[in-house]
């Protein structure tokens, strides 16, 4: 299970998460990234551990000030990019041309959608994955597996009649039992924030999170 930590703009410490995150997959082999703010890329990424973009922009060099041009967060570490993510969401034709502007960029893409209806739609766009995260558990500590598994279940179904494509899930994901349970759904791996970003020990949650993955 691939484990995906977005740091959104908590007030955490980026390199600390970066280096615990970085410790916890060394140790166990667990596939981990931490997502920070663009500003912060390049130092996470310097801790050693995956790092991942939480937006890049559907544009190319050229006059797009306040982008985040893809080519820059690769260049910065990055090795993959969310995008339209529920608290950063994209049209249609924009998503698509994000994940062309990061696939030129060499960046891994997992496009989130809110519901299975959705992930069916980006599904399409040929993203290297897609995540559910119902907008309604994000931060509220309740796992989707747990609230509604039937929409983890219904985005896998969604995303196997578009073809072979990964499907990630995540709102509410904090231990180490709801990896396990979004496994169980049929989920390639999980996508959180708060979990780690808001634990007064974060090592200890990635520790947790990863155990029975
Ligand atoms: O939005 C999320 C990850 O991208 C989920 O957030 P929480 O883990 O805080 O529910």
């Amino acid at each position: 299970m691939f484990v995906l930590v977005n740091l959104k703009a908590y007030p955490c410490d980026p390199v600390e998460i970066g280096a615990a995150a970085e410790t916890v997959a060394a140790e166990t082999g667990a596939r981990i990234a931490v997502a920070p703010q663009a500003a912060d890329l390049r130092a996470v990424a310097e801790t050693g551990v995956e790092t991942w973009a939480q937006h890049v922009s559907p544009v190319e060099h050229g006059s797009h000030t306040g982008s985040t041009l893809a080519e820059r967060a690769a260049a910065a570490g990055a090795e993959g990019t969310l995008l339209n993510h529920s608290e950063k969401r994209l049209r249609l034709a924009d998503i698509d041309d994000a994940v062309g502007a990061a696939e030129r960029a060499g960046l891994d893409t997992v496009v989130c959608a809110n519901n299975p209806a959705q992930v069916g739609a980006v599904a399409q766009l040929s993203p290297d994955a897609v995540a559910v995260e119902p907008p309604e558990l994000i931060g509220t500590g309740t796992p989707v597996s747990q609230a509604d598994p039937d929409v983890v279940r219904a985005a896998v179904d969604a995303a196997s009649a578009v073809g072979d494509v990964p499907v990630y899930c995540g709102a509410g994901i904090s231990t180490g039992d709801d990896v396990a349970a979004a496994r169980d759904l049929g989920a390639d791996g999980v996508l959180l924030a708060s979990g780690v970003a808001k634990a007064d020990d974060p090592e200890a949650a990635l520790r947790d999170l990863v155990t029975d993955s």
